[in-house]
Formats: structure tokens, C-alpha cells, sequence
């Protein structure tokens, strides 16, 4: 299977040339389309600020090296004009606080509608159309109505089914998913891992699944990768990394888990 988004070498550097700290080095991963890509390992091992080298979303303190490829185009580099025309469009991403992705002052149906006639250039009605569809593909209650409504007025796992709506809107090729369920208690975890799995197998999504937790790589991920240090230090089939772990590190993550054993797919 051809890759839809290929890391090579990645490394991020933050701070003076020469005398900055690596906090990538030489990352290389590969998304696949209908397959979601978990990436683990600890806090500040470089999980998040890969993700956000994708988008070209770091700030110009960090020098980034290597080569993040969209099918044949090149990301890494492309001036941010042109980058902001792939960002919603073909990678999204959602993040662990859905507020990071809607407006406290505008109603989900503006917000909504207003991305998806700015990227599909729909019309007003059509916008309207696609919004209610949206908000009922990841089973927001009452769609019609919840469009009038401020993300406030949601639960956080609404909210999150409402941002993940958000990063759907345009039908992505890559979905980049940093701790979406991390701010959420178990139960609405669950069912936002489940919407996750439904919707990568329905759209053919490739997805970087970002997660400091264990328990919910083993739920949905198809793929592992465990980074340490800005490191990769293993990769393999969930199945392989949770049965036959090789590194020790991966090791010592799996034996920290609650209940030390994968959990069925949800
Ligand atoms: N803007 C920045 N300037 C300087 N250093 C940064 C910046 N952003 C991130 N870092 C550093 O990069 C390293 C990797 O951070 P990153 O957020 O990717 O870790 P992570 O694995 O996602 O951890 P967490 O699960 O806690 O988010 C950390 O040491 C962090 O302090």
C-alpha cells in the first residue's frame, strides 16, 4: 500500500543554530489510507510537534529538516499561502481541546457552514445541507438544532464530535489526531474512539493518531509507533508492539499500563 503521507528524516530544532536542542531527530513515518497510525511515548518526547510540522503549523523559532510529502507534493518549505490551502482541505487535524478548533463566540452552524463555503465555495444553502449531515455523521443529537447553539452549550464530547465534524468538512485525505480523547472522561472516550474507527473505514481517512496513553492505542490503532526523545524507537502492527515488544522503552510503557494487556477493539 502507497503511502498518502510520507515523514522522512524529520528533525525540529528549537532555538540558536548550532546551540539549539533537537527535540525530533530523524523521523520517518508513513500514513496510510484507511489506517490510523498510532504515535506514543511520554510527555515531551516530540509527539505533538511532528504532527504540527505537517501543517507547517511551529512557530519560526523551530528549523525543521527532512521531508513531510502529501502524495507528490513536498510540505516542508511550501510558503504558508499555499500551505493553508491543503490545511482543512487535504490534512486536518483535531487537537485534545476541541476549543483549539471552534469559536466560543460563534454558533456551530456559522462556524460550519462559514468553513465549508469558504473552501467549497457551496452555497448558503448547500452549506447548511452539508453542516446538518456533518453534525449527524459523528451523531451530535438533533443536528438541525444544534446549529443555532454555541460550542459552549455542548458537553466535551459533543464538542469534540463537533471539531472532529469540523476536520471532516472538506473530506480530507489525512486526519492528524493530537490526544482527542485525553480531556474526556471514559465513557464519552469510548464513543469518540469508536466514531474514529467508523469514519476511517467509511472515508478511507489516513490518520496520525497522537496519545501519551496506551490503553487507547490499543483500542484503534492499527499501527505504532513508540517515540522516546524525539526518537523513534520502535514501529510495528498493534498487534506485534502490544504481544512482542522489542525495545525495552516499549516495554517499560506496556508494563506502566492500568491493566498491562490490549484491549479489544472497541
Ligand atoms: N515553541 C517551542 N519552543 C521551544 N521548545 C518547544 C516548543 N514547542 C515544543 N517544545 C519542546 O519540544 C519538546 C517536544 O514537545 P511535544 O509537545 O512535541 O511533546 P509531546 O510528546 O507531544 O508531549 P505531550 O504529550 O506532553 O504534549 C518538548 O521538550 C518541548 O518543551
Amino acid at each position: 500500500m502507497s503511502a498518502v503521507l510520507s515523514i522522512t528524516d524529520l528533525s525540529i530544532e528549537f532555538g540558536p543554530k548550532g546551540s539549539g536542542r533537537t527535540v525530533v531527530d530523524s523521523v520517518s513515518l508513513d500514513l496510510t489510507a484507511g489506517r490510523i497510525q498510532g504515535l506514543a511515548g511520554e510527555s515531551g518526547s516530540g509527539k505533538t510537534v511532528t504532527a504540527m510540522a505537517v501543517l507547517g503549523l511551529l512557530p519560526d523559532s523551530a528549523k525543521v529538516t527532512g521531508s513531510i510529502r502529501l502524495g507528490d507534493t513536498e510540505l516542508l518549505g511550501m510558503p504558508t499561502r499555499q500551505l493553508r490551502s491543503i490545511r482543512g482541505m487535504r490534512v486536518a487535524m483535531v487537537f485534545q481541546d476541541p476549543s483549539a478548533s471552534l469559536h466560543p463566540q460563534i454558533t456551530v452552524g456559522s462556524q460550519l457552514t462559514d468553513h465549508v463555503r469558504h473552501h467549497l465555495k457551496l452555497k448558503r444553502r448547500e452549506a447548511k445541507e452539508r453542516a446538518v449531515e456533518l453534525l449527524a455523521r459523528v451523531r451530535v443529537p438533533n443536528p438541525e438544532e444544534a446549529l443555532s447553539r454555541y460550542p459552549h452549550q455542548f458537553s466535551g464530547g459533543q464538542r469534540q464530535r463537533i471539531a472532529i465534524a469540523m476536520a471532516l468538512a472538506c473530506d480530507p485525505e489525512v486526519l492528524l489526531a493530537d490526544e482527542p480523547t485525553t480531556a474526556l472522561d471514559v465513557t464519552v472516550q469510548a464513543g469518540i474512539l469508536h466514531l474514529l474507527r467508523d469514519l476511517v473505514a467509511e472515508r478511507d481517512l489516513a490518520v496520525l493518531l497522537v496519545t501519551h496513553d496506551l490503553g487507547v492505542m490499543s483500542a484503534v490503532a492499527d499501527d505504532m509507533a513508540v517515540m522516546r526523545h524525539g526518537r523513534i524507537v520502535e514501529t510495528g502492527t498493534r498487534e506485534k508492539l502490544f504481544r512482542d515488544p522489542e525495545h525495552p522503552y516499549t516495554r517499560e510503557l506496556l508494563e506502566a499500563m492500568p491493566d498491562a494487556q490490549e484491549s479489544e477493539v472497541l
